[in-house]
């Protein structure tokens, strides 16, 4: 279980390590999110919850242009990471996107070995130095609670372990090259409860060192790991506020239907 400190410190003159304002995207025609604006600490989990199509992994995939690689997308309004708007055209999007890690609802490792799908960005990156890098590879394993399972078996094939062990393997791999921002859709919706919980335990561990921000479709995992909690609905963001007054006291009528079952 989880055990939560519940504080979360605001920063100070508005320096929110995440912003989006008045952000509006389409598809083609299709307006998939309406006016969103949204402030996120640094060092905390952040849950994006609400019923499948209203606009979580659109909306996170936002933050690090993702939907760049989407064809006919259009994008009006700020998102901004350190303060920095992320769409203005004079950002390097290749050096931006390592602000960010990603992990993904089906853990992706490469067919390499434990070792190299850690590696792999830091060589991406210029490493040359192999006691760097297998400094890095060891730090990036321990912190995603994978070192003692695989210590042994680093040159083993990826695609040997279990799908909670590839999972961590893939945080290892997301953290490896110091992202401040780990971005997390369903992280653990392909896995089995004992891996879910490792998932969970994980990710509160890891906002001492980042800023998480998690799509989940299951709200006890939103309501145990993350300190905030962003109800989506149709596109818009309809509630934003701590995770324990979403789930016991939420300002708005959505919000309860959606938390008590109602519909989604
Ligand atoms: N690549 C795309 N092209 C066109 N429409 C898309 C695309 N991706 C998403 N959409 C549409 O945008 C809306 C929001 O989708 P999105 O995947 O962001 O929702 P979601 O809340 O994450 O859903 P789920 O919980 O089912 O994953 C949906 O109507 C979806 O059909």
């Amino acid at each position: 279980m989880v055990q939560k400190s519940k504080t979360v410190i605001e920063p100070q003159y508005g320096l929110y390590k995440l912003k989006a304002k008045n952000l509006d995207l389409f598809y083609g025609a299709k307006q998939a999110l309406k006016d969103v604006s949204i402030n996120i600490t640094a060092n905390t989990v952040t849950a994006f919850i609400g019923p499948s199509g209203c606009g979580k992994s659109t909306f996170l995939r936002c933050f690090n242009r993702m939907n760049d690689l989407i064809s006919d997308v259009t994008i009006k309004g700020q998102v901004m990471i350190d303060d920095v708007d992320i769409y203005k055209n004079q950002i390097d999007v290749y050096e931006y996107r390592k602000k960010i890690g990603m992990v993904f609802q089906k853990p992706n490792p490469f067919p390499k070995s434990i070792f190299e799908n850690v590696a792999f960005g830091l060589k991406i990156n210029g490493e040359k130095s192999s006691s760097a890098i297998e400094e890095v590879v060891e730090n990036a394993l321990k912190k995603a609670a994978l070192w003692d399972e695989v210590k042994d078996n680093l040159h083993k094939s990826a695609m040997a372990l279990s799908g909670g062990q590839q999972q961590r393997l893939c945080i290892a791999r997301a953290i490896a090259v110091k992202p401040s921002v780990l971005l997390m859709d369903e992280p653990a919706s392909a896995l089995d409860p004992i891996s879910t919980a490792k998932i969970e335990e994980l990710i509160y561990e890891l906002k001492n060192d980042f800023t998480i921000v998690i799509v989940t479709h299951n709200m006890q995992q939103a309501a145990r790991v993350s300190d905030k909690t962003a109800f989506f609905y149709l596109g818009e963001l309809i509630e934003y506020d701590y995770t324990d007054k979403i789930f016991t006291n939420p300002a708005k009528d959505a919000t309860q239907n959606y938390i008590t079952g109602r519909f989604g």
